[in-house]
């Protein structure tokens, strides 16, 4: 936690801020708070990010936003909240953070969890840590392949439930009666086969989490059992007569158009308001083209084995790669990681080691060379590499590549 004035300067830290940004002869106290965690020479909203800050200012009220700090351990997701000092004359004299280093998202490469550091991310992740601390049902929106059963965990991992179990159904595979006697459990002798008491995942889950992945295959006579649980915070196993209190929160996920299968009636409008109490949009990896080269670096180090040379990606095939649409998102990324990974006998993955579906390479659609400037200012901006690399990746030489940049007023 730190204190500060109005012209964003420390006034004073706790122990815990010290430890993690002051260092010996560089003290915090009387420092910029954006020169300290962010490493900025401007505030953040003239660095184009939200400033919590100038929120307080105006609203004279408490602000909350998530940032990317800089820490001596690289950047890392904080949970900034912010509240206003106000005097007598209703004025603002100052404020009062409070940071909250995020653990279940990581800002640089990683070998386990979500990683992620683009804005489309950012959001999505910051939408997880307001609800995350509630009881609240969570509904994971988004494509196939973009991470909602990590959210889901990582939702659960940022809750009160975090010591208690998380429990991931799938119910795309489960036909009806099985759903039910998966989810509730049955008696012995409830039907031909129970020759003893099963206990459910709703039983299992007590005091975590249930994660319903694809919610939009469960039938409709199911749907009416989900709902029942959900409202009376009760359930019977299957063939029993004793009624069980279910302890659980409830997160689900779907890639399917819930709300148009309300308006045909192939899903319940009242499970529908029940589940979908606070929705998560998950970006498509297209519309969060640069995480792409983290994520690249975060899922080699996940596949490596231990005494093997690390895998990288050649600047030419990073480009491609960049360049592609990802229809298969963050799944069809390290299926194509891990299959390049195989031909890839000096650790070098090259272009001709990926197998992507051609009628989705931009690259045929759009010569590098040719790329119009709007295009080719986002391509740079996303690059990682060095220059030499850059031009190399365009198929430019270092000259060409250089007048083109100054052309387009980047240097
Ligand atoms: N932000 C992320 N950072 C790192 N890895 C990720 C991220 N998002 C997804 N992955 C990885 O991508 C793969 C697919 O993720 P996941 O299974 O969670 O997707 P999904 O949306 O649940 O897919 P489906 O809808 O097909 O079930 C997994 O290997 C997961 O570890």
């Amino acid at each position: 936690m730190i204190v500060m004035n109005t012209e964003y300067e420390i006034l004073a830290a706790n122990t815990a801020y010290k430890r993690q940004f002051a260092t010996a002869g560089k003290p915090v106290i009387g420092h910029k708070c954006y020169a300290i965690s962010h490493h900025y020479n401007v505030p953040c909203d003239q660095a184009g990010e939200h400033c919590p800050l100038q929120n307080a200012l105006l609203n004279k009220g408490p602000d909350r936003v998530l940032h990317i700090h800089h820490t001596p351990r690289g950047p890392e997701h904080v949970d900034v909240e912010l509240r206003p000092i106000i005097d007598a004359e209703h004025q603002v004299i100052g404020f009062v953070e409070r940071l909250q280093t995020i653990r279940h998202a990581s800002a640089q490469p990683s070998n386990q969890g979500l990683v992620g550091k683009s804005a489309a991310f950012n959001h999505a992740l910051g939408e997880l840590q307001r609800v995350a601390g509630s009881d609240l049902p969570v509904m994971l929106l988004g494509e196939s392949g973009t991470g909602k059963e990590l959210f889901a965990r990582a939702v659960h991992e940022a809750s009160k439930r975090a010591r208690g179990p998380f429990v991931v159904v799938d119910c795309s595979g489960l036909t009806e009666s099985l759903f039910e006697s998966e989810l509730f459990g049955y008696e012995k002798g409830a039907f031909t086969g129970a020759v003893a008491r099963k206990i459910g995942l709703v039983e299992t889950a007590t005091g975590g989490t249930i994660f319903l992945d694809e919610i939009g295959d469960i039938p409709l006579a199911m749907q009416v059992k989900l709902l029942r649980l959900i409202e009376s915070g009760t359930y019977r196993r299957v063939g029993g007569i004793e009624t069980h209190k279910a302890d659980f929160r409830l997160v689900s996920a779907t890639h399917k158009p819930l709300q148009a299968m309300v308006a045909d009636g192939t899903f319940r409008q009242d499970l529908y308001y029940r589940i979908n109490a606070f929705p998560i949009h998950l970006p498509a990896l297209r519309e969060r083209r640069e995480d792409i080269p983290l994520l690249i670096n975060s899922l080699l180090q996940r596949a490596n084995q231990p005494g093997n040379p690390a895998f990288h990606a050649t600047p030419e095939t990073l480009a491609k790669l960049i360049q592609y649409d990802w229809p298969g998102n963050i799944r069809e990324l390290r299926n194509v990681l891990e299959r390049a990974r195989l031909f890839a006998d000096d650790g070098k993955i090259k272009p001709e080691h990926l197998s992507l579906r051609t009628d989705t390479l931009a690259s045929a659609r759009l010569p590098l060379k040719k790329m119009n400037d709007a295009d080719f200012i986002n391509y740079v901006k996303l690059f990682t590499g060095t220059r030499k690399e850059l031009a190399q990746s365009l198929g430019l030489s270092e000259r060409t590549l250089y007048r083109r940049l100054k052309s387009c007023g980047l240097q």
